[in-house]
C-alpha cells in the first residue's frame, strides 16, 4: 500500500468494483488535496456513488489503492470514523425527533462537537428548531442533513448531491455554507449534477464516465475549455459575420477601428463549462 503525503486527503488509485457483470467503477484514480472543495460530475450510473460509498467505508471495493485521511476506509476504525463526515443522498430516520432534539442527540457523540444552536443557526434552521423533522421541506431537511454531517468538527466532508430538489434560493445559501466550510479549513468532496453548483464551489472537478475519470481539472479549464479559440461574431455591411480567433481582444480591437466605434451585434463565444461536460459524456459536439 503507497503512503500519502499529509496533503492529501483522497488517494484513488486504479479502483474497481463489479456489481455481477456490470463494471461499476472500472479504473478509476483521484487524489483531493487537503482544504479542497473536489466535484464529481458525471451521468445517471456513471459511478459516482458506488466510489464514495466505497471512500466512506459503506461499500467494499473489488480492487485498488485507497486511502482517506490515510487510512484504508475498509479497515479504519471508530477514530477515523470521527474525522470523516458523510451526508448521504437522502436521511429519513428519526423523523419523530425536533431538529434541536436530533442535533443535540448526534453532537453527544463527539469529544468536541459543534456548539449544536450555533449550528443550527448557521445552516439556516434556527426558526424550525422545534420542528419535527418529518414537517422539514426537502431542503431544510438536507441543510439539517448537513448539520448532522459536520456536528463532529470532521476534517473531510462527503456530499452526495447534496442540492437535489433545492429551490434557487435555498441552493445559494446551502453553498454559502459550504464555502464557509472550506474557509474553515474542512475539505469538501461532492457528487453533483448541477454544473454551476460544481463551477459556483469547486476549486477541482473530474468528470467520470463509465466508471473512469474522463476530464480533471479546475472548472474554468476542464477539457481544455481555457484553450479553445473564441468564436467572435458581428454584424458587417453585407450581413452576419464569424471568425475564429485565438486573440479575440485584438479581432474586437481591429474591428473597433474598422467601424469607428461600436460594432454592430458584436459577440465573444467561448466553449462553456457546459458544452465541454456533454461533450465528454458523448451527448454533444463541443463548439469548436
Ligand atoms: N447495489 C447495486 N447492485 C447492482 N448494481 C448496482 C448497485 N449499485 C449501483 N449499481 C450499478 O452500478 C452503476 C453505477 O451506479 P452508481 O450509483 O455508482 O452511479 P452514479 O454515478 O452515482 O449514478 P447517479 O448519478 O444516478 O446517482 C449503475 O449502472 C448502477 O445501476
Amino acid at each position: 500500500m503507497t503512503s500519502t503525503p499529509g496533503d492529501v486527503a483522497v488517494h484513488v488509485r486504479d479502483l474497481h468494483k463489479r456489481y455481477g457483470d456490470k463494471h461499476a467503477v472500472d479504473g478509476l484514480d483521484l487524489t483531493v488535496g487537503r482544504g479542497e472543495v473536489f466535484a464529481v460530475l458525471g451521468p445517471n450510473g456513471a459511478g459516482k456513488t458506488t466510489t464514495v460509498e466505497i471512500l466512506e467505508g459503506y461499500r467494499h471495493r473489488d480492487s485498488g489503492e485507497v486511502l482517506v485521511l490515510g487510512e484504508d476506509p475498509q479497515h479504519a476504525g471508530l477514530d477515523w470514523r470521527t474525522r470523516v463526515g458523510v451526508v448521504l443522498q437522502s436521511a429519513n430516520d428519526q423523523a419523530e425527533l425536533t431538529v434541536r432534539e436530533l442535533v443535540h442527540h448526534f453532537a453527544r457523540y463527539y469529544s468536541e462537537p459543534r456548539d449544536p444552536e450555533e449550528l443550527i443557526a448557521a445552516v439556516g434552521l434556527a426558526d424550525k428548531a422545534r420542528t419535527r423533522t418529518r414537517q422539514l421541506s426537502g431542503g431544510q431537511r438536507r441543510r439539517l442533513d448537513v448539520a448532522l454531517g459536520i456536528v463532529g468538527r470532521p476534517e473531510l466532508l462527503f456530499l452526495d448531491e447534496p442540492t437535489t430538489g433545492f429551490d434557487p434560493e435555498a441552493r445559494r445559501a446551502f453553498w454559502q455554507l459550504i464555502l464557509g466550510l472550506r474557509d474553515e479549513g474542512t475539505t469538501i468532496l461532492l457528487t453533483t449534477h448541477y454544473l454551476d453548483e460544481a463551477e459556483n464551489l469547486a476549486d477541482r472537478c473530474a468528470v467520470v464516465r463509465d466508471g473512469r475519470v474522463v476530464a480533471l481539472g479546475r472548472p474554468a479549464d476542464l477539457g481544455g475549455r481555457d484553450l479553445e479559440h473564441a468564436v467572435v461574431r458581428w454584424e458587417g455591411p453585407d450581413g452576419p459575420r464569424e471568425e475564429r480567433t485565438a486573440a479575440p481582444t485584438a479581432l474586437v480591437a481591429e474591428l473597433g477601428a474598422r467601424h469607428g466605434g461600436e460594432v454592430p451585434g458584436l459577440q465573444v463565444l467561448r466553449p462553456t463549462l457546459e458544452d465541454v461536460y456533454l461533450s465528454l459524456i458523448g451527448e454533444k459536439e463541443t463548439v469548436r
